[in-house]
């Protein structure tokens, strides 16, 4: 037996379903999860001594590759002068000031520990901003476990086909109205329904868990627009795409393209943590300033700004230049070329979607017109990725375990870790087709 499945068996007795979130426990994929043991640049190693191309990044923080020289070196480095304080320190104001120099509408920041503490709280913030109570939310978008966002949720909830989450009270559910991507026509449908009762609309930046599905040029200033003319927030969850999509994530791409959205809070983590835990809530300074010990909206948290996990992502930040975004375009886009090619020689039927420098394949007849919404994306040929995803693991690279997920590409992807991608698509294409 291999020593990957000694230890999922072993960890199924004492740990639910053997793992401690659920999209690593290969439920749509089938098999057995990789145990990983260590992780060097593009490299990831599991317990059965086996090294595997990494696309999945720990789900995005690996921005620079694994274990990065100087983020290790600044994480020993904090961990020999103290591991938490339960006191501010310098280096969270640092991390803060990187925050708002590279997204302007982050004029205030909170640190937290996890994304779902971000979103959890931007709603309260928005709550009591307004006054109000509903939220907007898109069917497929994730935004973390807290009880008012699990409704049509993207992620794992996609992965294992559920609706929502069991245990969340009805009165809780029903603040949430939840409606299709890119649909201007159900929006403009809500604010009418429920004139006056909407605090905010809440909007990953880029749909990246149901696979990627960015916004249609114009649909999130429209967002903006409709929700500022009701009295209602604008929420972006950049936990994913922030410093990913874009050195200023997936605001970045929009103003690229022309389309300059400023949301009033946004939701950061993931690389902000280096692979460490942080997360932020950011935005308006007056709707930050609700924040207790200035404001009536308390939050806390005993960790939150640990200075380990804080200098983890500072140092990431610090690091991650301008030719480091176009190492991960380059890598990204290379991958995907090559991904898309193999597929096309095989005669899968497939589309490719991008989010900046994020992106994600979609496999089967039904999407290669385009994946613009969760109904499409539900559509997909989840099995055939399946097959895919075996074979490529089988051949030493390792890709989300899921039809749902976006593929991440790390600044560390040099030419031989590009070459055993390459090298394993044909034949994995070959098995998604038959
Ligand atoms: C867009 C988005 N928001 C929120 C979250 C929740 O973050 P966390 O897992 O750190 O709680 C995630 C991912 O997990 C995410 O992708
Ligand atoms: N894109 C999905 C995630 O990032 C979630 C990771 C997790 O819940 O473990």
């Amino acid at each position: 037996m291999s020593r990957n499945q000694e230890l999922f068996d072993r960890a199924r007795g004492v740990i639910p379903g053997g793992v401690d979130s659920p999209v690593r426990a290969y439920g749509s994929v089938g098999g057995t999860p990789r145990f990983m043991v260590s992780a060097q640049g593009a490299y990831v190693t599991d317990a059965d001594g086996r090294d595997y191309v990494d696309l999945v990044a720990s789900w995005g923080p690996a921005l620079l590759g694994h274990s990065h020289p100087a983020v290790i070196e600044a994480v020993v480095e904090a961990a020999r002068r103290g591991l938490s304080f339960g006191a501010p320190t310098a280096a969270e104001t640092e991390l803060a000031e990187e925050i708002r120099s590279r997204v302007p509408a982050a004029e205030k920041i909170r640190l937290v520990s996890t994304g779902t503490e971000a979103t959890m709280t931007a709603i309260r913030l928005a709550r009591a901003a307004t006054g109000r109570d509903l939220l907007v939310k898109f069917a497929g978008h994730y935004h973390g476990h807290s009880d008012g966002l699990l409704a049509q949720a993207g992620s794992g909830l996609a992965t294992l086909a559920l609706p929502g989450s069991a245990g969340v009270p009805a009165p809780i559910a029903a603040q949430t109205l939840v409606i299709g991507y890119n649909d201007r026509a159900a929006v403009e449908e809500l604010f009418r329904a429920h004139e006056g009762k909407i605090a905010a609309i809440i909007t990953e930046a880029a749909g990246a868990n149901m696979g990627v599905v960015p916004p249609a040029p114009g649909f999130t200033a429209f967002l903006s627009d409709i929700a500022h003319r009701n009295g209602a927030l604008l929420i972006s969850d950049e936990v994913l795409t922030g410093f990913r999509s874009s050195r200023s994530g997936y605001a970045g791409v929009l103003d690229a393209a022309g389309e300059h959205v400023v949301p009033d809070l946004i939701a950061f983590g993931k690389v902000i943590g280096g692979g460490l835990p942080v997360a932020a809530v950011a935005g308006r300074a007056e709707i930050m300033d609700l924040l207790a010990p200035t404001g009536p909206v308390y939050q806390a948290g005993t960790l939150s700004g640990n200075p380990v996990a804080v200098a983890a992502g500072l140092a990431t930040l610090t690091h991650a230049d301008e030719a480091v975004y176009r190492t991960l375009d380059s890598v990204a886009h290379t991958v995907a070329a090559e991904a898309s090619a193999a597929l096309t020689d095989a005669g899968v039927p497939h589309v490719v979607q991008w989010a900046g420098t994020l992106f994600s394949i979609f496999f089967g007849e039904s999407v290669v017109g385009g994946v613009p919404d969760y109904a499409t994306a539900t559509s997909q040929d989840a099995d055939a990725y399946g097959r895919f995803f075996h074979a490529m693991l089988g051949a030493g690279v390792s890709l989300p375990p899921s039809a749902f997920e976006a593929w991440f590409v790390t600044a560390a992807h040099d030419d031989a870790a590009i070459a055993r991608i390459v090298d394993a698509l044909p034949a994995a294409a070959e098995a998604a087709r038959s």
